[in-house]
């Protein structure tokens, strides 16, 4: 006789229309394969699936919106509908999000340095984070960098970032109203997120101080590629903080 499955399963989501989401889902599974036969998480069952239509939104404990080409994951999150569910998801609070590089410019409730219009159709943001963003802040793919940082809050420290063609947080917004200067595009706001935005890291660059990494209760925002080194730190900590604590407080 089979025991009843008394666990809690946890699955965690990664955008998978462009990008580097076969680098998130590959550090997901290593992770997943530890935690899952760790005692102190003996309670749960996690695993990782990919993202490309609405039905795959069903539930998700949390979701991963990865680096690649912002514009065109906008167009395909447009052309396959996962666009409005998805916003609606991001904002409604329910699960922990994280946007990471071109999914730190979908998660914004503004953005700046940027194209308004992909052809017949208008860059459109998902918003859900209170903050505006600066596209290409540190130059072209030639000017990518990496750096170790620290994060406040979080105990991931020394950790190797990788930038590239990283957009910054330029403005904390805290629910202002956003215009949207010509360059800029505003997302439409289903659901006001009340936590407060905590820079979590900075960097120096050309003698000014940049915020690469943000949280705002249960959305994470951070500018560099924490898929492209060897490393599940991150991965574990946005589990354990974002997706965990939520599925307890829920
Ligand atoms: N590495 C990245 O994800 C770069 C983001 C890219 N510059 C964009 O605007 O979409």
């Amino acid at each position: 006789m089979t025991q009843p499955d008394s666990k809690t399963h946890i699955v965690v989501g990664v955008l998978s229309v462009q990008g580097s989401f076969r680098e998130h889902l590959d550090h997901l599974n290593v992770l997943f394969a530890d935690l899952n036969s760790a005692l102190e998480y003996s309670q749960y069952e996690f695993s990782a699936r990919k993202v490309k239509q609405p039905e795959d939104l069903d539930g998700l404990s949390g979701i991963i919106l990865v680096g690649g080409e912002s514009t065109t994951m906008s167009l395909l999150l447009q052309h396959s509908g996962l666009f409005e569910p998805l916003a609606r998801l991001i904002q409604s609070g329910k699960i922990g999000v994280w946007g990471t590089c071109a999914g730190l410019i979908l998660i914004a409730n503004e953005v700046t340095n940027t194209k308004t219009n992909l052809g017949k159709h208008k860059f459109r943001v998902l918003g859900g984070l209170d903050v505006s963003i600066e596209r290409n802040s540190f130059g072209r793919q030639v000017d990518s960098f990496t750096q170790d940082l620290s994060f406040k809050g979080s105990g991931v420290k020394s950790f190797e970032c990788v930038f590239i063609r990283a957009p910054v947080v330029s403005q904390i917004l805290s629910g202002e109203r956003c215009f949207g200067a010509e360059s800029s595009v505003v997302a439409e706001v289903h659901q006001t997120n009340n936590h407060p935005v905590e820079v979590l890291s900075e960097v120096e660059k050309n003698g000014k101080t940049l915020i690469v990494a943000v949280r705002q209760g249960h959305v994470l925002g951070t500018s560099f590629h924490p898929e492209l080194v060897h490393d599940t730190r991150f991965h574990k900590w946005f589990v354990d903080e974002f997706v965990l604590k939520r599925s307890i407080d829920a």
